[in-house]
């Protein structure tokens, strides 16, 4: 026998199994090889399996002895043999042998048997996408989105197929293989088990459809199922106010989308574009060919941003020109931050996965360069900031030329766009868009915020004029900030969809507050990380409130990762990734991770200080509780700030105090202990820098001047070690290792001791123990506070009844 014949006939030999059967690498497949065992997996992945085992396995079954190879064969099947080199005997060899060829003829007839299955089977799929796609269909259907499993996705068993899915066995129905067709089950990618017939009648073509069931979303939100039929079918301009995280982005994402399939359909020859009709037929456009990934990805990754390569660039740039012009940019998404601009884009990506639109994301700290080579390729979706794309497109840019003739246009977190003093460029962009009448007529236009709606007090002195009867200033009511809204952008006759809640924040959003004096807010946070461990973004009102934070936390071993406005763009794009990577992430922001940012499973927000308006309030808050999701929000207070609270409360309408967060106040002593030697050692730290950097100041000029100065131009150890200045850096350095040594120390040891009931203070007076709240999990912070809250119902049913009965 060939040696690839003999590979071949022990690829199927049988092993033993190691590790878990399904996995998402499948790296678990490691001797995985008997047939016994994958039959009853799909047969495209046998075959891949067993051509990357089979070296790895002829190697190991070489080393086996014979006597074990004996009692393998007799335990398995006769396809189960020893190659022909490990037999000891001439007869025994022959007969192997012969096993080895009957067992070759074997796997070969069922391996060609399950390739003429899949041919069927895919032929049956293509005539399938041929005829008319009914969203109804996907229903039932059980399309693979990608015939080859990416390793990437994890796969799952599909219970045997149903009749019409079962190849018919070509040698007659006694035949051994019979039994294989039943029980080869199938991986399937995740989505086909998403029933999405709630998106039915909405319009939305299949290919995004397809989008949306892969990324498992079987229904719409609903601020997307009260938007998108009008939208889509109705072509209507839309302002939409949601709540936070509600899925506002599919919610214009899914129409802009349509709107272009749709456009490049009728335009398809002819170059002219014309608006869509106001009436569509439900949703028949076929799937288009999907473009390349790299079509997506447009923005590149963070540590990829500045990396130019010479001959790829030369090469993309050849054939953007060569298509220049020829792509028209038919949507355009404005967004307050960059972070914003960078998920926007990818939620939009991913679902035009397979229309083959092509999306792509402008904004600041960028190289322009790099930016100018992203528009050369004509993306039909350009993301961008304001200040990025005005600076684009004052330049001249060939592809942002075309703004003047979009088809579509968003302006994400409207109210924050147009807020005064803010991005001026969109209104020169705005100017721009608006010059032509007709051109403003054809136009889309989405305009979207959680805080759309909100409607402020008049500033005091503004309220006491009114009291002596000018009305020059009156408080503004919804409809007069939507109508200018409306006139400002340039919109005609949208739909307007308000579902906030009378709250404005989600419902699935627990909310506190925590009393404390202002030097104490450190204390409560190292409390707060420590004790409720989870994903966490605290909110600061200043960038140097954020780098202090940071610099303690570091201290303090809590890997915080700073993100504010002063921070190079590379820098803030990779603490954003960070802290989606990591389950216990803390992120100390600024108001610039406020708005849209949407990181799964962000458990806590807690307010360091009380933000400067309502609408930060929301939107900070907003970071969690997501897609119905639960999470806490915890503003930190100190007696300064009782002011801003208040007016931030009355704005939201609200009439009842946000909720004390409860704390164990016996551990707040070790906390202390931590802080305050963090913030020792950071004010020592500081000072050490200071001296050296002045030292390396004078010693820099000293030697520029040729002079010799006592203490600082020799390190050497001589007499001058007695200089004063040389004395106090060792003096300090010391006692920063002390420090620094004490503070080791103490962070070695758990503050709380493992399997400790925490005693919380409760509205009775009384102390209740964690394991009393009736908290399944004690270490989670929406459920402390949660148990907390009913305990404050409690009592005051309580206070009330004996009220009445006194
Ligand atoms: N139909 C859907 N079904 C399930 N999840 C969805 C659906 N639509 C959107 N989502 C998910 O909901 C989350 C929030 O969506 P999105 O970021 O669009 O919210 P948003 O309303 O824009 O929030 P914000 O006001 O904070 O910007 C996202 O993770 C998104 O993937």
């Amino acid at each position: 026998m060939s040696d690839a014949k003999a590979l071949k006939a022990k690829a199927w030999q049988k092993v033993k199994l190691k590790g878990h059967v399904i996995s998402d690498d499948f790296s678990s497949y490691e001797g995985l090889i008997g047939l016994e065992v994958l039959k009853d997996y799909d047969s495209a992945l046998v075959k891949s399996t067993q051509k990357q085992i089979a070296p790895a396995s002829y190697e190991r079954s070489k080393r086996r002895k014979p006597g074990k190879a004996e009692k393998d064969s007799q335990a398995s099947s006769s396809d189960e043999e020893e190659s022909d080199d490990e037999s000891e005997d001439g007869d025994a060899s022959a007969k192997s042998s012969k096993k080895a060829r009957l067992a070759e003829r074997r796997t070969q007839r069922i391996l060609k048997q399950q390739e003429k299955r899949e041919k069927r089977k895919q032929q049956r799929k293509e005539k399938k996408v041929e005829s008319k796609i009914e969203t109804k269909s996907m229903k039932q259907s059980k399309y693979t989105p990608n015939e080859d499993y990416a390793p990437d996705r994890f796969a799952l068993l599909r219970p045997p197929p149903p009749e019409d899915d079962v190849a018919e066995p070509e040698n007659g129905p006694s035949s051994e293989d019979d039994d294989d067709d039943e029980e080869v089950p199938e991986l399937v990618s995740c989505s086909a088990k998403v029933d999405m017939s709630k998106w039915q009648g909405m319009g939305i073509p299949t290919s995004i459809m397809r989008a949306l069931a892969e990324q498992g979303y079987e229904a719409p939100t609903q601020i997307q199922a009260m938007t998108l039929p009008a939208a889509i079918h109705g072509k209507k301009d839309i302002l939409g106010a949601a709540e936070t995280g509600s899925g506002k982005t599919l919610a214009f994402g899914i129409p802009i989308l349509s709107g272009i399939m749709e456009l490049k359909q009728r335009n398809d020859g002819s170059g002219i574009r014309t608006r869509a009709p106001k009436h569509k037929v439900e949703a028949t456009v076929e799937a288009e060919v999907p473009t390349s990934k790299e079509n997506h990805e447009l923005t590149p990754p963070p540590e990829e941003l500045d990396y130019v390569s010479g001959a790829s660039e030369e090469e993309s740039d050849a054939e953007d020109y060569s298509s220049s012009g020829r792509r028209p940019l038919y949507a355009l998404v404005l967004t307050p931050t960059r972070e914003l601009a960078v998920q926007v884009k990818n939620h939009l990506v991913a679902a035009a996965k397979y229309t083959g639109i092509r999306v792509a994301a402008i904004f600041g700290g960028l190289s322009v360069a790099k930016q100018e080579r992203v528009l050369r390729q004509c993306p039909e979706i350009v993301v961008a900031t304001p200040g990025r794309l005005w600076e684009l497109y004052a330049q001249g840019n060939k592809h942002l030329n075309k703004i003047e003739h979009v088809n579509f246009l968003c302006i994400d977190e409207t109210d924050r766009m147009v807020e005064k003093g803010h991005f001026e460029e969109l209104r020169m962009l705005l100017k721009v868009l608006n010059a032509h009448e007709e051109r403003k007529q054809l136009r889309q236009n989405f305009v979207f915020s959680a805080t759309l709606t909100l409607i402020h007090d008049l500033p005091e002195h503004m309220q006491k004029r009114n009291l002596a009867k000018r009305p020059k200033f009156t408080k503004q009511t919804v409809d007069q900030k939507i109508e200018s809204l409306i006139e400002e952008l340039g919109i005609s006759q949208p739909k307007i969809v308000d579902i906030t809640s009378s709250q404005q924040t989600a419902q699935t959003l627990t909310e506190s507050r925590l009393l404390c004096a202002i030097d104490e807010k450190d204390y409560y946070l190292y409390y707060f990380v420590q004790r409720h461990p989870g994903r966490s973004i605290v909110f600061c009102n200043s960038i140097d409130c954020v780098k202090r934070l940071a610099t303690l936390f570091g201290l303090l071993e809590c890997n915080p990762l700073p993100l504010h406005a002063n921070m190079i763009q590379k820098q803030r794009l990779k603490n954003l990734e960070r802290f989606r990577d990591s389950s216990t992430g803390l992120l100390i922001a600024t108001d610039v991770a406020a708005r849209g940012l949407d990181i799964p499973n962000v458990e806590h927000v807690i307010h360091y200080q009380v933000p400067r308006t309502s609408e930060n309030y929301v939107h900070r808050s907003g970071r969690t509780a997501r897609a119905n999701k639960h999470g806490i929000t915890v503003m930190f207070m100190e007696p300064g700030e009782v002011k801003s609270y208040v007016r931030l409360h009355k704005t939201l309408e609200r009439t009842e105090d946000l909720p004390l967060f409860p704390i164990s106040e016996r551990f707040l002593g070790a906390v202390r202990e931590r802080v305050n030697l963090a913030r020792e050692l950071d004010k020592e730290e500081l000072k050490l820098r200071r001296t050296q950097s002045e030292e390396g100041w004078m010693k820099k000029h000293a030697e520029e001047m040729d002079m010799i100065i006592d203490g600082y131009n020799d390190d050497s150890g001589s007499d001058q070690d007695e200089d004063p200045f040389i004395i106090e850096r060792r003096r300090n350095r010391l006692h920063v290792d002390q420090v620094r040594g004490q503070l080791a120390a103490l962070l070695a040891q758990p503050i709380f001791p493992k399997g400790f009931s925490f005693k919380y203070p409760t509205s009775t007076g009384q102390l209740l123990l964690g394991s009393d709240m009736g908290t399944s999990n004690p270490q989670s912070a929406v459920e402390t506070m949660k148990a907390a809250i009913e305990d404050m119902k409690l009592a005051k049913k309580q206070r009330n009844k004996r009220k009445r009965n006194a």
